[in-house]
């Protein structure tokens, strides 16, 4: 009997993928940072049981058609907005993500990134390395103050859980905002269930953690800047496309919210020439909320034990549910 065939699209560690080389034919795109061309992509696809694949791959109804022999699609991600869930599981596509393991990762990256804007670090630490601190002043990159603030969650489910936990040690009020309520988060937490419109008024950090669907895409435009406080901050650790980014520069530039911090774009990755990117109240990540060693490894060996899962008749660990 033939070996099934596994296309990796990305340079991973192999010692979290060993059970699959036991099974299976195993191909790895050489590259780390260099992706693997959309047409290569689709080459491999056809031929292939198994693709292990990064958020940045688009595995579309184009792609799918082509995947005759595909059983299995592991995502390196817990969002999945760029696959084709419904069309997948129509084909008996299995689609598997990685839950849990990074909402902790994500929740420290996300709560840094909204300190970093509020104390405005990035710019600190590039003042005194490009010389130019000459004398302490009295309001010298002052920034907001975080404890004692009010923060509001749009997306309250596990990483905006995880963020609300450690909102709580800055003894900040937490509003959030979901399609329905997390008692969880209300009992254990103090957060408060709010509508948007509230949220948006009151929160003086206001946070998305939603998925990328059909009804978050730009949720976060020129109404909802202008809701918010003009001393207000923006963080986006979602994805990119919840916002309209013109309008969040605009509301930028004029001054209807005081910054805004930035670990997703549209189009990613972005350059530095990106009109946000020049903004002095804006910190710009190139997508790591779950980008600790021990996480992306641990990524790495849940989505082998999904895709090994599958390819030996078993029931994966964390499959996609298409709703
Ligand atoms: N920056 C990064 O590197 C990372 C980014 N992410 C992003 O974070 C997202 C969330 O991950 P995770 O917390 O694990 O996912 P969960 O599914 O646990 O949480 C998502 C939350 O969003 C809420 N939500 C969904 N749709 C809407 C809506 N239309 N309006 C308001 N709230 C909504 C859900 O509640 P309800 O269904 O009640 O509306 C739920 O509480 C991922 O999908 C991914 O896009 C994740 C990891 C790393
Ligand atoms: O953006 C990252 C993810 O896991 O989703």
């Amino acid at each position: 009997m033939t070996k099934p065939y596994i296309f990796i699209t990305r340079k991973c560690s192999e010692q979290q993928l060993k059970a699959l080389y036991e099974i299976a034919d195993v191909e790895m795109w050489p590259e780390e940072e260099a992706p693997c061309p959309r047409e290569i992509l689709v080459e491999k696809a056809k031929m292939a049981d198994g693709l292990l694949t990064m958020l940045s791959d688009s595995i579309d109804q184009e792609l799918l058609d082509c995947a005759t022999n595909l059983k299995v699609v592991a995502n390196l991600a817990v969002g999945f907005d760029n696959i084709d869930i419904k069309y997948a599981e129509a084909k008996g596509i299995v689609v598997c993500n990685t839950p849990d393991i990074l909402t902790d990762t994500t929740a420290d990256l996300t709560f840094g990134l909204l300190l970093s804007t509020a104390r405005r670090l990035i710019e600190a630490a590039d003042y005194v390395k490009n010389n130019q601190w000459k004398s302490w002043g009295p309001l010298l990159l002052a920034g907001y103050d975080v404890h004692h603030k009010t923060i509001g969650i749009v997306g309250m489910g596990k990483i905006g859980q995880a963020l609300a936990k450690r909102a709580t040690g800055f003894e900040m009020d937490i509003l959030y905002h979901n399609r329905s309520r997390n008692t969880e988060a209300e009992e254990i937490l103090g957060a408060r269930y709010c509508s948007l419109d509230e949220l948006l008024q009151t929160s003086d950090f206001v946070v998305c953690l939603t998925p990328l669907t059909n009804d978050t895409k730009e949720l976060f435009n020129k109404i909802s800047f202008q809701k918010m406080k003009s001393t207000a901050i923006f963080i986006n650790a979602s994805r990119g496309a919840v916002v309209n980014e013109r309008d969040l520069y605009e509301a930028l530039i004029d001054k209807e919210i005081a910054g805004a911090g930035l670990d997703v774009f549209t189009k990613e990755p972005i350059s530095a020439d990106h009109p946000l990117v020049g903004l002095p109240n804006v910190v710009a990540l190139p997508h790591i909320g779950s980008a600790s060693i021990e996480t992306r490894l641990s990524m790495v060996e849940l989505c082998a034990a999904n895709m090994y899962a599958v390819l030996t008749g078993m029931e994966p660990k964390t499959r996609v549910k298409v709703k």
